[in-house]
């Protein structure tokens, strides 16, 4: 048989056989959760590290293979509590304090499964958040999901917005404002698109029409690889730029559609992206930047911030599930 063509998919995805090229489209069909590494086929065991999970020690599809939502979020207490409010707005049996942390055997992440919904921590920062991802990319793909959505549900600093105000994402921009992730791979920069799922995106912000209960906009999220002198504030250890040139950094990026700054949206769309999942980004905001760099309100106000993304993918999450029409 003579040697077939590389075959170019999107994401700079190289086929090389007809039996791979098969199974992509398969995954593509079926909407199911699609490595992009052909050595993960070879190797007997896959462990995944960070998780304390691996395919020979644990029965991945048994204990996953019914998730169909996946909720990522910095703080490990912010997930578990997630969890718990998932649990009582799907009215699922049993208690809210025997969820167990799937990841107990390692603090590097905390997992919480609850029905067809998985609540995971992710640190900050794109390192952080980027090795997770690889490795729940993988567990999806081992415990053979399909038709996962994936929202990080996060925090932000606002660009002329009122603190409080969600911000879900349109484009998530590197802080040059350009909608794409630089990955530095065997010393060569790999460009990836951060494309997140409009579709998704438009749902969440009808879903905000119907509990009209905090602003909600849509808008582009800058990601840093820092809070302090990354997001042009004053206040760090370092400093080197005055309040003048903070201000027209801010007020360029509002000029190109920039709404919220954080530090993980653009690897997280980008990998989903490029593994064919649904992804959506919604962050409050904390702070109008605008107004300052440091963040004054009160643990109550922010607690309750906090919970307004939960609150509206909780929604989203209960209308896909036909919980409200
Ligand atoms: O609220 P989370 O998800 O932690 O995210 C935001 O908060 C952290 C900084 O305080 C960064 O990780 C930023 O992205
Ligand atoms: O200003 C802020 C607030 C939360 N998270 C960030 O990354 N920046």
């Amino acid at each position: 048989m003579t040697a077939m063509a590389p075959i170019i998919l999107n994401c700079m995805t190289t086929v090389t056989d007809q039996s791979d090229y098969n199974k992509h489209e398969d995954s593509l069909t079926n909407n199911l959760v699609h490595v992009k590494n052909p050595h993960l086929d070879t190797m007997e065991e896959d462990i995944l590290y960070h998780f304390n999970l691996g395919t020979k020690t644990h029965n991945l599809p048994e204990m996953f293979g019914d998730i169909k939502f996946v909720c990522v979020g910095g703080s490990a207490n912010r997930m578990k509590s997630f969890a718990q409010f998932i649990h009582q707005e799907l009215a699922l049996p049993g208690n809210i304090d025997d969820i167990r942390d799937i990841c107990e055997g390692t603090d590097r992440y905390s997992m919480y499964k609850v029905g067809p919904v998985l609540s995971i921590s992710h640190g900050m920062g794109v390192p952080s958040i980027s090795i997770m991802l690889h490795e729940l990319i993988k567990l999806l793909h081992h415990a053979r999901c399909h038709d996962v959505i994936v929202f990080r549900i996060g925090t932000s600093g606002g660009v002329g917005l009122a603190p409080g105000t969600v911000v879900v994402t349109d484009k998530a921009v590197d802080c040059f404002f350009r909608a794409q992730f630089e990955q530095v791979v065997l010393g060569k920069v790999i460009t990836r698109s951060t494309v997140l799922d409009m579709g998704v995106s438009e749902e969440l912000l009808q879903c905000s029409s119907e509990l009209n209960n905090f602003p909600t906009v849509i808008g582009n999220t800058m990601c840093t690889h820092d809070f302090y002198e990354g997001q042009g504030r004053l206040d760090g250890a370092l400093c080197s730029f005055s309040t003048e040139d903070k201000l027209e950094y801010l007020r360029k990026a509002y000029d190109t559609g920039v709404r919220n700054i954080e530090m993980e949206s653009t690897v997280f769309a980008a990998m989903c992206y490029a593994c064919g999942i649904k992804a959506a980004v919604i962050c409050v905001t904390l702070l109008n930047r605008f107004d300052g760099d440091q963040i004054t309100s009160s643990h109550d106000v922010l607690v309750e911030y906090q919970q307004r993304p939960q609150v509206l993918v909780a929604h989203f999450i209960k209308k896909h599930l036909g919980l409200i029409l």
